[in-house]
């Protein structure tokens, strides 16, 4: 089956699925509305002869009002039609978006995210997929509907002139091939231009941002970004520009000759009628018939090209949808057990993509159960990924993690992360209430208030979020309104680096009694205070539990069961603060370094 037939197959599905008697009803209606013109032409047509019968005019009650029934039905059909699209479109729109953003929430690892013609297929999805299978349908409808008055115009036609019939219908044939071939390149010029409009949305964005635009103006870099945003802006013109340009060139020359077919058509029908080889009322008829046929044929084209557009888009909907897993997930997973002994990295190889470095180089370290155990090293030295594959973000490339002896593959990638709690680098500051900013840490506690205060006050962020104008419901945005009963329309309100970060602390809080804390870089925005409350915290959550820790102050690791040096991609040292101190190497340095730090 070609792609755009079962593109085509796959949205119908759809609005089968989820929309049937609307599209029942437009199926039905749009034979009718096929009916409509074709019995007009030939009701005009009576009228006409009669007209002109020799004897005088017969009684024309019956063909006057099959022309008023005809024409009442033509105008409703049509409104009715228009609002069952519409309503189709709701339907299926909201169908096929719950479908994309579980086919998105599906994936389990981060890899696709990072993929670029991923993220275009996505936005293509996002911009088209909802509105794609309503219109596909609707143009599938008009097609019907376009061959069905053509049909029935052709065998009209024939009844005057079967020469007739034919020059109309092959005058129609290179509309056909000019309207094919501008579609393809349509769909080209869309794909050219994706990629410079995702960068041009960038750089609005970046222009936009709120969290931006400090450093936008302090760097005065707001017309560099402007420019260029601008240039991508450009460059897409130019691409479409040279496709407008064609498809006005095209259509200019085929509105010319449909309107030459046209006109000898007229030509010949006005002799032959004068001529008396036909009626007035087949002059009447053909009129109609090449007007019609040439009108359908034309709309049967562009439905097809704008057919060919619509399926290019919900083919990048279905790609997203039917995306396979980046990562493999066992159909039958096995399930994960409270850790009893503990995780263990055997020869851990591992980098982005085949064309980057490799980041860690056969890492082998095991994180007993109960212990706290940290990371330490440069920059880049691979700790946070060290984290993510932890988590099943990617999956090693060579090695394997092994969690109480089961690798992490034969799990299931939710259920291991249900027995996770962590606060990452990069935490989320969402534009939620301040109650949902903590709840959403454990999607069971979303409603628990006492959950969520407890948590916030163990990440001793409770003072500072009751205080606010509408305490735990307060709107914790610069962007939004807060639109519920409660708030009216106030503009939200928003935290300090650190209070954003102790919320994110409280989020992890919420998910205390997890089997693996992972805290990456937990408190490098909080005050030297804070930062001292929170690690008692910590310390109160990991107690007796097994704790993973990222910092660059090595004073708030400096009581880890173990710390794990990174370097060069290996475990470079190991051991617990005053035997690496004593050993001398990185971590010493490094604490040396710090610890100068704090005394000059
Ligand atoms: N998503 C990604 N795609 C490609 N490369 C990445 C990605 N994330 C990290 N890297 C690269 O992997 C290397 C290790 O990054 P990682 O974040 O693990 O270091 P880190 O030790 O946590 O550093 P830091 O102390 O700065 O947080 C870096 O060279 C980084 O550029």
């Amino acid at each position: 089956m070609t792609t755009g037939r079962r593109v085509a197959l796959a949205a119908w599905r759809l609005a089968w699925r989820f929309a049937a008697r609307t599209t029942i009803a437009q199926l039905v209606l749009t034979v009718l509305g096929a009916g409509a013109p074709v019995a007009v032409a030939w009701l005009t047509k009576i009228v006409f002869d009669q007209l002109s019968a020799p004897g005088g005019p017969a009684d024309l009650t019956g063909p006057i009002a099959g022309l008023v029934a005809a024409g009442i039905l033509t105008a409703l059909l049509a409104q009715v039609l228009r609002y069952l699209r519409a309503e189709q479109g709701r339907i299926v729109a909201l169908a096929a978006l719950d479908q994309l953003y579980a086919a998105v929430n599906r994936l389990v690892g981060l890899g696709r995210f990072e993929d670029p013609q991923f993220a275009d297929r996505l936005r293509f999805a996002r911009h088209a997929g909802g509105s794609g299978p309503a219109e596909i349908v609707a143009v599938s409808l008009n097609l019907l509907q376009q061959v069905l008055v053509t049909a029935g115009f052709v065998v009209s036609l024939v009844t005057v002139s079967p020469v007739l019939a034919v020059v109309v219908l092959v005058g129609a044939l290179p509309a056909v091939g000019a309207e094919f071939a501008l579609a393809r390149r349509r769909a080209e010029t869309m794909n050219t231009v994706g990629p410079h409009e995702r960068r041009e949305l960038f750089y609005g964005q970046l222009l936009s941002d709120v969290e931006a635009a400090t450093e936008v103006r302090l760097f005065g870099v707001g017309s560099f970004l402007r420019g260029r945003m601008l240039g991508e802006r450009r460059t897409a013109n130019r691409v479409e520009r040279a496709m407008d340009r064609r498809a006005l060139s095209t259509e200019a020359l085929l509105t010319m000759l449909s309107t030459g077919v046209a006109g000898g058509c007229l030509v010949w029908v006005v002799n032959a009628a004068a001529a008396g080889t036909v009626t007035v009322g087949d002059v009447a008829m053909l009129v109609a018939a090449v007007a019609a046929v040439q009108a359908a044929l034309l709309g049967v084209v562009r439905d097809l090209a704008g057919a060919h557009t619509q399926l290019l888009m919900f083919g990048h909907y279905l790609a997203v949808v039917e995306a396979e897993q980046d990562l493999p997930v066992p159909a039958r997973p096995r399930p994960v057990e409270p850790l009893r002994h503990g995780i263990e990295l055997r020869d851990v190889w591992f980098r982005y993509r085949e064309d980057l470095p490799w980041v860690l180089r056969g890492v082998t370290v095991t994180i007993p159960k109960g212990r706290a155990v940290a990371l330490a090293g440069y920059n880049g030295a691979g700790k946070s990924t060290i984290i993510k594959l932890l988590c099943r973000f990617y999956d090693p490339d060579r090695g394997e993690i092994l969690w109480d002896g089961v690798n992490l593959r034969d799990l299931d990638p939710a259920q291991l992360r249900a027995r996770i709690a962590g606060v990452f680098q990069d935490f989320v500051s969402y534009e939620l209430s301040a109650a949902e900013n903590i709840g959403i840490g454990d999607a069971e506690a979303l409603t628990d208030r006492p959950r969520i205060e407890a948590a916030a006050r163990d990440a001793g962020v409770h003072d500072i979020l009751s205080g606010l104008p509408h305490g735990y419901d307060t709107l914790l945005s610069r962007i939004y309104f807060a639109g519920d009963e409660l708030n009216g329309t106030t503009p939200g309100t928003t935290l300090s680096g650190g209070q954003w970060q102790r919320v994110a602390i409280a989020r992890s809080f919420l998910r205390g009694g997890r089997d693996l804390l992972i805290l990456d870089e937990p408190s490098a925005r909080l005050d030297a205070e804070a930062e001292h409350e929170i690690h008692q915290g910590f310390r109160r959550l990991r107690d007796g539990g097994t704790s993973l820790l990222v910092s660059h102050r090595l004073g708030t690791i400096r009581d880890a069961d173990l710390i794990l040096v990174l370097d060069g991609g290996t475990v470079a040292q190991a051991g617990r603060h005053d035997e690496l101190v004593e050993a001398g190497g990185l971590y010493a340095e490094l604490f040396s370094l710090q610890a100068a730090g704090y005394r000059d």
